[in-house]
């Protein structure tokens, strides 16, 4: 296969050439949940999930690819056998533009359960418990800054791209989406895409069974933390079709007309098996934590929205990230549209949110990185005309007490289901 990406034909398809190139025709993404027991055998391996999160900046998590690449290890050897190079959405992206394999960047290589983020290289330990030969299959790992080559012949020859054209390493949405909103350190990012994700800039790693700690994109001797929760806009759109006749105007004002706390009504919609807690299903209760079988509309919009954001606030918190009335919330992704949206974060989060005239960081930010790599100069240099973000929400008065008993209730309820499940 690298022979193949080597020499592309510029008068076809990278489609038609590559398309006999992959040993696993369908790779798994980061939604597949199957790799529970790969996941135990990995900390097992290397003496715990606490020494797995102090290693690579997470304990076993179902999606990484290390959990995933173990399945694949066991269950298809010679699919395994036959595969000349392992690469990350990201990597492989950046390999089609250079026409060679290119690296795994930190950042986005802190997802996988096999980099030591304190080393910045290959865990030994991970990379014998997930599969024989790994080290050769994964090559070695680069800084997100690093050039990994020029845009290929293929391109030049098809397209018309400078024969000079450099590509930085890419990296994955999330830590594109740091260098996007160029944060201060202390700020709170939540991205409101298809998932949710909650991230900041770290100083140093610590060690903990919630969420992730990464390897910072924009400076690789520090770290980012990073929680991401499987259910937010497709759930929030579902609610919306179901509640709302499918407006977000009319979504919006349901949110605007309900009291703060909904009355003490609590809902949690997992339509797909969340990451953390490992649970599915939808629940809803009243003000006495009795299970009810349904909500008024306007209180299912309410319920999903206050539910949501409880859960990222409590994540952000037990994965260290500290949240006060000075925080800044720096809000990105498609929600972040939504006023109404918004201003639950701010009541909930007892902070104000910010927004930014460009809402796709991520995009944003790979441009950033790609000024950063070239000039080789400061990050701060890089974003020193990044529009200031606008403030949009400010708690309302009395929200912060009524969040605080309603984060208490929802923190036990989440429990309970967890130990259900
Ligand atoms: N006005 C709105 N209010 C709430 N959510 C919205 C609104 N407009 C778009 N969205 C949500 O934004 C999501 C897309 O966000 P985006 O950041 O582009 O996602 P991704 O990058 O993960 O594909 C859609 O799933 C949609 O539900
Ligand atoms: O962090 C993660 C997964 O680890 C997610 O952010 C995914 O990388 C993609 O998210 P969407 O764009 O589908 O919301």
């Amino acid at each position: 296969s690298a022979q193949i990406l080597r020499n592309l034909s510029e008068k076809t398809t990278l489609h038609q050439q590559l398309q006999n190139c992959f040993s696993v025709p369908d790779s798994p993404i980061w939604m597949d949940a199957s790799t529970t027991k790969n996941c135990r055998e990995l900390e097992e391996k290397v003496g715990g999930p606490l020494k797995l999160a102090e290693i690579t900046g997470s304990r076993g998590f179902e999606r990484y690819t290390g959990n995933q690449i173990m399945k694949i290890s066991q269950t298809r050897p010679s699919e395994y056998k036959d595969t000349e190079r392992i690469s990350l959405v990201s990597s492989f992206a950046a390999s089609l533009l250079i026409g060679d394999y290119a690296p795994i960047d930190l950042s986005d290589g802190s997802g996988m359960n096999l980099l030591d983020i304190t080393t910045n290289k290959w865990s030994p330990e991970c990379l014998e418990a997930c599969g024989e030969n790994l080290s050769s299959k994964l090559g070695e790992p680069v800084p997100s800054k690093q050039i990994v080559g020029n845009v290929s012949q293929f391109l030049v020859g098809r397209y018309n791209f400078s024969p000079n054209c450099k590509v930085i390493a890419f990296t994955g949405d999330n830590p594109a989406s740091l260098a996007g909103v160029a944060p201060k350190l202390g700020d709170a990012i939540i991205s409101l895409g298809s998932s949710d994700t909650v991230f900041s800039w770290l100083p140093r790693q610590n060690a903990e069974l919630e969420g992730h700690i990464f390897v910072n994109p924009i400076d690789c001797d520090t770290y980012m933390s990073l929680v991401c929760f499987k259910n937010g806009s497709l759930t929030r759109e579902r609610i919306k079709d179901d509640c709302a006749e499918g407006s977000w105007e009319k979504f919006s004002e349901y949110l605007t007309k309900t009291p703060t706390g909904n009355n003490g009504n609590i809902g949690i919609y997992f339509d797909v098996m969340e990451i953390q807690p490992l649970v599915q299903g939808i629940f809803r209760f009243d003000s006495a934590d009795q299970k009810v079988s349904s909500f008024p509309p306007e209180v299912e919009v309410r319920a999903v929205i206050e539910s949501q954001m409880m859960a990222r606030k409590l994540y952000m918190e037990l994965r260290g990230m500290h949240i006060g009335p000075d925080t800044r919330i720096l809000a990105t992704g498609g929600a972040s549209l939504n006023r109404a949206i918004l201003q639950v974060i701010s009541d909930v989060f007892g902070a104000p949110v910010f927004v930014s005239d460009i809402p796709n960081s991520a995009a944003l930010g790979s441009c950033y990185r790609a000024k950063h790599g070239l000039d080789g100069c400061d990050f701060s240099d890089v974003v020193l005309n990044h529009p200031q973000p606008e403030c949009v929400a400010r708690p309302t008065e009395g929200a912060s007490q009524v969040y605080k008993e309603l984060g208490k209730r929802y923190r036990k309820l989440e429990q309970a289901l967890g130990s259900q499940q």
